[in-house]
């Protein structure tokens, strides 16, 4: 299958414990939370996105019609010669849609960690070696294990202790981006300390103007 690929850019990851890695992002185009369409907003399954992620039309993206060719467009995105592990992050839109076992494995062919951003409503393909899920209201998540569960924090709907018991090796709270930005992350410390099982993740890129 091709792979619509809405962007694609080297900087450093800023949420999560993964926070401060030099990585790729790679951000697949289409999400099945949200049309991406602002009309659509207050009546999709989620609807605090802080992205765009419609068409192909973003710095690196287009469409790739094998996995060897993304797997080679990411894998140019590395600086030449650095030291320390490739990592690739996929997200999107929603990258479960698109990540199959082909690009899993031809990502892996060049060399490169793969770490996935998901809303946990989709199966991944095996041998990701990092899996970030991001739990949202009125959603299931079907993917109930992997390495950090990173919930944006407030939402009514879809409290912390609903998934304090899941099996993810992190617990993150991510401050709502929103006009209540300061307020959200307020109440999320506040609730960090309360709860220590949960750690406070900051959106650094956002803090120090990357991308
Ligand atoms: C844009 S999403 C793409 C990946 C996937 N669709 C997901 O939701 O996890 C990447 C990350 O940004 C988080 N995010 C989206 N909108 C946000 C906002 N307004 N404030 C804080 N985090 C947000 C998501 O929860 C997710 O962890
Ligand atoms: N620097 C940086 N870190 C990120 N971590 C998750 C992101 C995302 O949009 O999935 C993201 C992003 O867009 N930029
Ligand atoms: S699930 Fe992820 S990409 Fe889709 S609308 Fe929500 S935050 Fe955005
Ligand atoms: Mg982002």
């Amino acid at each position: 299958m091709s792979y619509a690929v809405k962007e694609m850019f080297f900087t450093l990851q800023g949420e999560g414990a993964q926070a401060g890695r030099a990585s790729v992002f790679c951000r697949f185009a289409g999400c099945n939370l949200w049309s991406g369409r602002e009309q659509d907003r207050a009546t999709a399954p989620c609807n605090f996105c802080d992205t765009d992620f419609v068409g192909m039309d973003g710095i690196g993206g287009g469409r790739f019609a094998t996995p060897e060719a993304l797997a080679q467009a990411v894998a140019a995105l590395w600086p030449a010669g650095a030291g320390g592990k490739p990592y690739v992050v996929c997200t999107g839109g929603e990258p479960l849609l698109q990540l199959d076992q082909a690009l899993v494995d031809a990502l892996h062919g060049v060399g490169f960690e793969i770490a996935v951003e998901t809303n946990g409503t989709q199966l991944p393909p095996k041998g990701l070696d990092w899996i970030c899920v991001s739990p949202k209201a009125d959603t299931e998540i079907v993917l109930t294990q992997g390495d950090e569960l990173k919930l944006v924090f407030p939402q009514p709907q879809a409290l912390p202790e609903r998934f304090e018991g899941l099996n993810f090796t992190h617990f993150f709270l991510q401050p709502m981006d929103s006009v209540l930005r300061a307020d959200n992350t307020r109440r999320a410390v506040e609730y960090c300390m309360a709860h220590p099982q949960w750690r406070l993740s900051v959106q650094m890129h956002k803090v120090i103007g990357i991308a």
